[in-house]
């Protein structure tokens, strides 16, 4: 995959949002986000056919932007929506299961520590989220934040491999995430709570 499409990864899912996540999308997308990942996950998010139906209207939005359309942990919805890619962390389906169920889908993988890079199965994955680089609000269950220090760490053992800072980030700290090595920055907050998502979107 071209890391150039991680410079600007949006994720959300209707928990995040406090208006209508359509609209939401729709105004990320205009305003120049490069992925997008639906993570329906945590409390007040949606289940069942209310999850597809959703995400088969955010699927239409990347598709008509021409924006990979990844779907969180849940491989049956991406089969559903037809997504371009899944990403999965450390506690879910192992990535080389994904790549068997599917071989031409972007895979992306989550990782916070030496030892989950060196047990991971790289050659089977496009690209890596780590983090927390920060402290989140977001994710209730999110690790420790690891620092930029972790971003400069990866990219000096894997110089090649598409990365994606994650966790805590923000229109201002967007910038030592890329200059620590990351080709992007993947965020919730720093869009759904944006009162002007161009403005935002254009920050980052
Ligand atoms: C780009 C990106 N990086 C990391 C994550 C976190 O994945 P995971 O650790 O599986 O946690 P959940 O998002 O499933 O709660 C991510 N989703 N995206
Ligand atoms: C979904 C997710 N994963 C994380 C990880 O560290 O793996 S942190 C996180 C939440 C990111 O939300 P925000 O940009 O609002 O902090
Ligand atoms: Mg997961």
């Amino acid at each position: 995959m071209e890391a150039q499409l991680l410079r600007k990864y949006f994720i959300m899912g209707s928990q995040d949002c406090e208006r209508n996540p359509v609209d939401i999308l729709t105004e990320a997308a205009q305003a120049g986000v490069t992925a997008f990942q639906f993570r329906e996950k945590g409390p007040g998010s949606l289940i069942g056919l209310k999850k597809v139906m959703l995400g088969r209207q955010l699927r239409k939005i990347c598709y008509q932007h021409s924006i990979p359309f990844i779907v969180n942990d849940d491989l049956e919805l991406a089969e559903v929506l037809d997504a371009d890619g899944i990403h999965v962390g450390q506690d879910d389906v192992n990535a080389e299961e994904v790549r068997a169920r599917f071989p031409d889908k972007m895979i992306g993988l989550s990782i916070s520590t030496l030892a989950e890079l060196e047990q991971s199965p790289l050659s089977v994955i496009d690209y890596l989220g780590a983090g927390p680089i920060f402290p989140t609000g977001t994710k209730k269950d999110a690790k420790t934040p690891v620092g930029t220090k972790w971003i400069s760490q990866v990219r000096k053992q894997l110089p090649h491999l598409p990365l994606v800072g994650i966790g805590g980030i923000t229109t201002i700290s967007a910038r030592d995430v890329m200059e620590a090595g990351a080709d992007g920055v993947a965020v919730i907050s720093a869009i759904t709570k944006a009162s002007d998502i161009q403005k935002a979107v254009n920050q980052l």
